[in-house]
């Protein structure tokens, strides 16, 4: 009975007498040319939607099996539709919520592939949501069940991405009257209102539910950081800065922290909608204006990259005669400075004030970036510092010609005055990690050459006099600010904005610190971390299937293109080498059918996997070498499993006592510490002892 459990691997590999066709992740790779991997979608002129549901990618297939479309084509592929695996989104879905194999009243797939699963096949996204949500008494789905749902996988109801389907809600809401007893959110629609209500932001829904953002497991990942935010709550420690009033008025127990992926997840927990201004925070965003629009040959003989290993208000230059970087203040004022006399030269400084302004909120999707006058006010009060950095860059010629600097100080502190909060401070933080685009707005703000250059200043010269221990601790491009905020960016994943005013001796929030050296020391986001072996931190990046090891894909693709030295490593690694994929097909399938002798042979002796698992269709290895003509491998194949049942008994008998003594080493620890654990010889035991125990029949995972 088929007992294969779904992935997202979602390795496909489709019976045919001429070609076979094996599917990862949306790439089809040709059983004869394995090199070339076709991304799927960009094959043939299909909408998002059909590559969505699953339809284009059958059709691929079909038309790449018989060649030709026509009657003959639809005869052959109805008479093979039985053969077929549920499209992508319905794999998924299983996982989640609605199990098409686990319906009480449906049939399983080993048992009838026919009628119930030839009609799944047929939905579309939008009919697999409704069913994963919808009440099977009512026949309707409640929208305040659907939006918490979606809510889960970090897409909020405002987000912009998902506008359409909130306008149409409302609509719907009116159309019937405002039905009494819900709002336009809470609602219950039938299927057709439901389909028509979600289709015009359904390629994100889709992704969302399919667990496609970068964050797949997001629910379980604000966990980890709930409990970061709560650990660092209780830190006291630190002081107000208190150059200016404003600054030293706030409450040292403001502790917030925002989360934006580049898929735009968002997580807010704490003060995140309490007002703040900028400050030094401020100072990479001109930077990277500057660099946009002047480039890094210029910017850049004017400024130098280089820590200065100095206070952030030192009146000090380098070598050159030039402010050591543009994070510092001396820095961050010779950056206004190019933008008054050299992008802007034109503009009065109310028109640049306007010009900052509105790059500022392009970067954070519009949401709130405002100006705090008071701070304004006190800060140019309060300048002596920043006013003698001008005059000794003036002294020193650094700025450019025409630069007055009474409007670049005030500039300046403009720059430092505006005012923001948590939950937009993170989608800047996430632009940056998106390569200068916004994942709320899709908008392009900057070129990620730009980005990539703030993120290497920011990484070398963000934390003040820290830097180089933040670099070393924490590994990741950030900017703190005197009004308490941390804007830590992890290029390609997501951006993170921690704000607290207490501050250490150095300038930097102290809650904000402990939250990104907690924050690395959890997840494996440290630029130097190593995100191929097992460790003990976790990679949210993984889907739940991945982080117990190394992927079902890459075991079943090296095995698919013979490579052994791929197969070793895997097992080194611990990982189990019997995994089978959603249609049952282990390594020792792939490496039989494409003819790979030394891969056969050494998952047969090294491995000792069993030598007769079916497939999903029941075919053993052996009957996939015969199929496409590996003489040698079905020579080898059958030999052994002449002689199998002994070797097997023999074998495990040898690894039930390798076993049991690592399992006195390892039973103390967690099912996770044991997955996670460096060392290979109890997690190899461990392993080969479920290779050992495994059946023929049983598809299921051991070690999952
Ligand atoms: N460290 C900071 O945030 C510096 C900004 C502050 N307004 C100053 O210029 O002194």
């Amino acid at each position: 009975m088929f007992k294969g459990v779904p992935t997202l691997a979602n390795l496909r590999l489709l019976k045919s007498q001429r070609e076979a066709y094996t599917i990862v992740n949306g790439l089809v790779l040709t059983r004869r040319s394995k090199a070339t991997a076709l991304p799927l979608e960009l094959t043939d002129a299909v909408s998002r939607r059909n590559v969505l549901n699953g339809d284009y990618k059958q059709e691929f297939l079909d038309r790449a099996k018989y060649g030709h479309t026509g009657k003959q084509l639809q005869q052959k592929i109805a008479s093979e539709k039985k053969m077929r695996a549920p499209p992508l989104l319905n794999l998924v879905f299983a996982n989640r919520k609605l199990s098409f194999y686990d319906t009480s009243s449906g049939p399983k797939p080993s048992e009838d592939h026919g009628k119930g699963h030839r009609e799944q096949e047929q939905r579309n996204a939008e009919d697999v949501l409704f069913d994963m949500f919808a009440n099977d008494e009512t026949g309707l789905i409640s929208m305040g069940k659907f939006l918490a749902g979606l809510k889960t996988t970090g897409i909020r109801r405002n987000d912009p991405r998902v506008r359409e389907l909130m306008d149409n809600l409302k609509k719907v809401h009116k159309l019937n009257n405002y039905e009494t007893g819900s709002s336009a959110e809470t609602q219950h629609l039938n299927r057709e209102t439901f389909k028509a209500v979600v289709s015009p932001n359904i390629v994100l829904i889709a992704k969302a539910f399919r667990q496609q953002f970068i964050i797949p497991d997001f629910s379980s990942f604000v966990k980890d950081i709930e409990d970061i935010y709560w650990r660092c709550k209780s830190n006291t420690l630190g002081k107000l800065a208190d150059y200016i009033p404003q600054l030293a008025r706030y409450s040292p127990d403001f502790w917030g922290v925002s989360i934006c992926t580049v898929d735009g997840q968002r997580f807010s927990i704490g003060d995140v909608e309490e007002p703040f201004t900028l400050q030094s925070c401020s100072k990479p965003l001109t930077y990277a204006i500057a660099l946009e629009k002047l480039g890094p040959k210029v910017v850049h003989s004017f400024v130098g990259q280089e820590p200065s290993g100095r206070n952030f208000n030192e009146l000090v230059l380098d070598q050159n005669k030039k402010p050591h970087n543009p994070m510092i203040n001396a820095g961050a004022i010779l950056t206004c400075s190019l933008m008054n006399a050299l992008v802007k030269p034109d503009m009065t400084s109310a028109e640049i004030f306007d010009y900052t302004m509105s790059w500022f909120k392009r970067l954070s999707g519009g949401e709130y970036i405002g100006f705090n006058n008071a701070v304004f006010l006190s800060e140019r009060e309060a300048a002596d510092r920043n006013y003698a950095l001008g005059f000794y860059m003036r002294e020193n010629k650094c700025f450019p010609k025409r630069t007055n600097l009474k409007e670049v100080m005030d500039y300046y502190f403009q720059c430092c005055s505006m005012e923001t909060n948590c939950e937009a401070m993170s989608v800047i933080a996430a632009s940056m990690a998106n390569g200068g685009i916004c994942p709320t707005t899709e908008e392009k703000v900057f070129r990620p050459e730009v980005i990539r250059d703030v993120l290497s200043i920011m990484h070398s010269c963000g934390t003040y006099d820290y830097s180089g221990q933040f670099a070393f601790k924490v590994g990741l491009p950030a900017k703190s600010g005197v009004s308490g905020g941390m804007m830590l960016v992890i290029p390609n994943v997501m951006g993170i904005f921690a704000w607290s005013p207490p501050l250490d001796h150095l300038g930097n929030t102290v809650r904000g610190l402990q939250f990104c050296e907690e924050l690395v020391n959890t997840f494996n986001f440290h630029r130097y971390d190593n995100l191929k072996h097992l460790s003990n931190k976790k990679d949210p990046r993984k889907h739940r299937y991945e982080t117990k090891g190394l992927s079902i894909v890459n075991l079943l693709f090296s095995a698919a293109s013979g490579d052994v030295t791929a197969l070793r490593r895997h097992r080194l690694s611990g990982m189990d080498i019997t995994l089978a994929d959603y249609d049952g097909r282990t390594a020792l399938h792939l490496a039989a059918s494409e003819g790979h002798l030394e891969c056969v042979k050494f998952l047969l002796e090294q491995c000792h996997v069993p030598h007769n698992p079916k497939d999903r269709w029941g075919n053993l290895p052996a009957d996939e070498a015969e199929n496409f003509g590996h003489a040698e491998v079905v020579a080898f194949l059958k030999a052994w499993a002449e002689k199998a049942p002994q070797a097997e008994e023999e074998y495990k008998n040898e690894a039930v006592t390798t076993t049991t003594q690592a399992n006195e080493e390892i039973d103390s620890t967690s099912d996770l510490d044991r997955s996670n654990n460096t060392s290979p010889v109890p997690s190899e035991a461990a392993s080969t002892a479920s290779v050992a125990s495994a059946t023929s029949d049983d598809k299921t995972k051991p070690g999952l």
